[in-house]
């Protein structure tokens, strides 16, 4: 992916390279006002990282040139020592919508994925593996029903399952239980935070809730929009990077018991309230 086409730097061929890096990244539809500029971090490999800012600032943006699904303007990114170039199954993305196919039963939605992947593979060999990740999301019992038999809810879960079923080295989550109520929300952050604490699966998620945030991530990327300041217009960017200091066992329940919880919640919110965009 990038306007650039240059060789990767040495720093990205190194050995002890991140697992995922993305360097000066910018984004402008008008040439004198991008969306964001000069965005640059990395992901570990096995590492959460949530990213968090208001509309507009360019969060869909960003996951979509990681998903090799749009280009940046320049800056490029590198994922496993190899540049981003276009969509690829060894990223996997699930948007807010779920995107599954209407015609297709649970079943085949995951197995039209997992065939894609491995196209060499027998049918017995599919059928054991999407049933496993069916089941991992709970959803054993509806597997033979069509999306339209299935609340959000568990909609999203199929998303899910399919997306981890490829065993991408990356999973890409753009606010994927933005419109699930509460309570559905709440379960499903629990069973993705097993899932990925079990499989090690690298993940780059976008949200707007700060405590999905806290209970998820090991890191919380704070993006700031672009605006026009007196000293002339700034482009969005990432503001500050903020490690989770809770431990990585913690879960929903006894989250906001834990000795740090409200130190970091109240630095995120702050920021979301003063910082993240010109006022
Ligand atoms: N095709 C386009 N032409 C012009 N501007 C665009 C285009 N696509 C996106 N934008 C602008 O780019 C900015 C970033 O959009 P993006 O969807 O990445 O933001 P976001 O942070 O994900 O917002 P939200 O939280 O609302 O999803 C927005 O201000 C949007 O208006």
């Amino acid at each position: 992916m990038t306007a650039s086409t240059s060789p990767a730097p040495e720093s990205a061929k190194a050995v002890s390279a991140p697992f995922l890096q993305v360097q000066q990244l910018s984004k402008a539809y008008h040439p004198a006002r991008p969306v964001f500029a000069d965005v640059s971090f990395t992901l570990e490999r096995g590492e959460f990282v949530c990213i968090i800012g208001h509309s507009g600032c360019g969060k869909t943006t960003i996951l979509n040139i990681l998903a090799g699904l749009d280009t940046a303007t320049s800056g490029y990114v590198f994922m496993d020592g190899r540049e981003v170039r276009g969509p690829g199954l060894e990223r996997g993305v699930v948007f807010q919508n779920h995107a599954l196919m209407p015609w297709l039963t649970v079943r085949h939605n995951i197995a039209f994925a997992v065939e894609s992947r491995w196209p060499q593979w027998k049918a017995a060999q599919v059928r054991e593996h999407v049933e496993r990740y069916v089941a991992m999301v709970g959803l054993s019992h509806a597997i033979d029903r069509k999306p339209s038999q299935l609340s959000g809810g568990m909609k999203q879960r199929v998303g899910i399952a399919r997306a981890f079923a490829i065993q991408p080295k990356m999973l890409l989550l753009d606010e994927p239980f933005g419109a699930l109520d509460a309570l559905t929300r709440g379960s499903i952050q629990d069973e993705l935070m097993a899932i990925v604490r079990q499989t090690r699966q690298t993940v780059f998620m976008i949200t707007h809730d700060v405590d999905e945030a806290i209970l998820l991530a090991d890191r919380i990327l704070l993006m700031h929009n672009a605006a026009d300041t007196p000293a002339g217009f700034r482009p969005g960017g990432i503001a500050e990077v903020v490690s989770n200091p809770l431990p990585r066992d913690r879960s929903r329940a006894t989250l906001h018991h834990l000795p740090g919880y409200y130190e970091l919640r109240n630095h995120i919110v702050d920021f979301l309230v003063t910082r993240a965009k010109a006022h």
